[in-house]
């Protein structure tokens, strides 16, 4: 297909902004509004579509161009359509504005994560049906809700349904990351996060007192240990010898301790509990056994009076291989590869997603998945402030025009 011109363009933007400007931002998405966006795109290029909803105002938007065998298995375009809360005050331009400025910046909550990849889905379809191309297995899209906060009642209900039975999936693309340099980002699998509250009980005592084993002492001592942890890990994707995705991330997510008092805390008092809460990711070849070796002997032992608690969806992964070949066995890998290299668009080394997408409840059923979200020479801004798909609008289309190649 050949470049559009300067009125596709204009028209490729203000759609990307009208989806942008639909408030879906956690914790309580328009899902009713970007259902009714999503649909007025596919009838405008003449996709099939229906509207399922596994859990009541959680609507899974599911797209078909269908294909001219049907007895081939089709591929899948997912995306989500949540996105992270903004704190509106630290933002340059408004988080629902979509304003572009004069560099071709848009300025959004969702331009990365991950509207953008929507849209490209929907704008690659465009333009191949106006190109006459027909593909011979069906293309499907889903549009799912809550991936940002877990998915549960989005792409997990999606992916173990008997309507995806019905699909016959053979691949889905799911989201990447945005590159800041030149490289294109491929992800074959992601991290389990395991969200871990360690609390510490102890004598109270006097402020002046000093004694062993106070709940902030047997806190804290915990704490440095989960901190040597936490360089060890760092450090080596500080030399360069593991990616991101590659080492065990631990960052803390609250901390909570001591006796309020009308002005504060009360200050001559030690508590007689504390606790603190952590997110960790643990990449699929690591070895979570150790870890949870390393938790009850050293992180939260119950000799200094200390017990742990996981929460969220932890161990849901693990024991899986949740990892997506990438080498000659799956076919998908190199056409896609092949597709952005055509598309004059260079790779990175493939990945290990830093943090969980919906891709994982696709990669459980055993389905190669590929995270991709097409963003070259652009800061990585997702759930950060001015959040931006920084790349002039012409390369927003250049991205676009990539897909059809696939
Ligand atoms: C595990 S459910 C939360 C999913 C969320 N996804 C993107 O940021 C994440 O924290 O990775
Ligand atoms: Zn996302
Ligand atoms: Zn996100």
């Amino acid at each position: 297909t050949t470049a559009p011109n300067q009125d596709e363009q204009s028209r490729i933007i203000s759609r990307f902004q009208e989806y942008l400007q639909i408030n879906t931002a956690q914790p309580s998405p328009d899902y009713q509004k970007s259902t009714h966006f999503i649909l007025s795109q596919a009838n405008s290029i003449s996709l099939e579509s229906q509207v399922i909803e596994f859990v009541k105002g959680k609507p899974v938007v599911l797209l078909k161009w269908p294909g001219s065998d049907p007895s081939l298995p089709s591929v899948l375009l997912n995306s989500h359509t949540d996105v992270v809360p903004s704190e509106y005050s630290k933002w340059v331009h408004p988080p629902l504005g979509a304003h572009i400025d004069g560099e071709g910046n848009i300025f959004a909550r969702g331009t990365q994560d991950m509207k953008c990849v929507g849209m490209q889905y929907l704008e690659a379809i465009r333009r191949l049906k106006s190109s006459g191309f027909h593909p011979k297995r069906s293309l499907y899209l889903s549009f799912v809700p809550d991936e940002e906060i877990g998915g549960h009642d989005g792409a997990e209900k999606l992916a173990y349904s008997d309507v995806f039975k019905d699909l016959n999936v053979d691949v889905v693309l799911d989201e990447g990351l945005a590159s800041p340099d030149e490289n294109y980002r491929l992800f074959y699998g992601e991290r389990t996060p395991w969200w871990l509250v360690i609390k510490a009980t102890g004598a109270p005592g006097h402020g002046a007192k000093l004694y062993d084993n106070s709940a902030m002492e047997n806190l804290f001592k915990s704490i440095e240990s989960i901190r040597r942890f936490r360089a060890s890990q760092f450090d080596l994707v500080k030399a360069g010898l593991k990616a991101e995705g590659e080492v065990i991330s631990v960052n803390m997510a609250f901390l909570k301790a001591g006796i309020p008092s009308p002005t504060g805390f009360v200050m001559n008092l030690q508590p007689s509990e504390a606790e603190a809460g952590f997110d960790i990711r643990i990449p699929p070849t690591a070895n979570a056994e150790s870890l949870e070796k390393r938790i009850v002997e050293e992180w939260a032992p119950a000799s200094r009076n200390m017990t742990f608690e996981q929460k969220g969806t932890l161990h849901d992964n693990l024991g899986r291989p949740l990892q997506t070949a990438i080498d000659k066995s799956n076919p998908w890998w190199t056409l896609l590869e092949e597709a952005i290299k055509k598309a004059n668009g260079k790779i990175g080394k493939p990945e290990i997603f830093p943090a969980s997408t919906d891709a994982r409840y696709f990669r459980q059923l055993g389905l190669p998945a590929i995270g991709f979200s097409p963003m070259a020479n652009t800061p990585l801004l997702l759930h950060d402030h001015n959040e931006v798909h920084l790349v002039s609008l012409l390369s927003y289309v250049d991205h676009c025009s990539s897909y059809p190649r696939i």
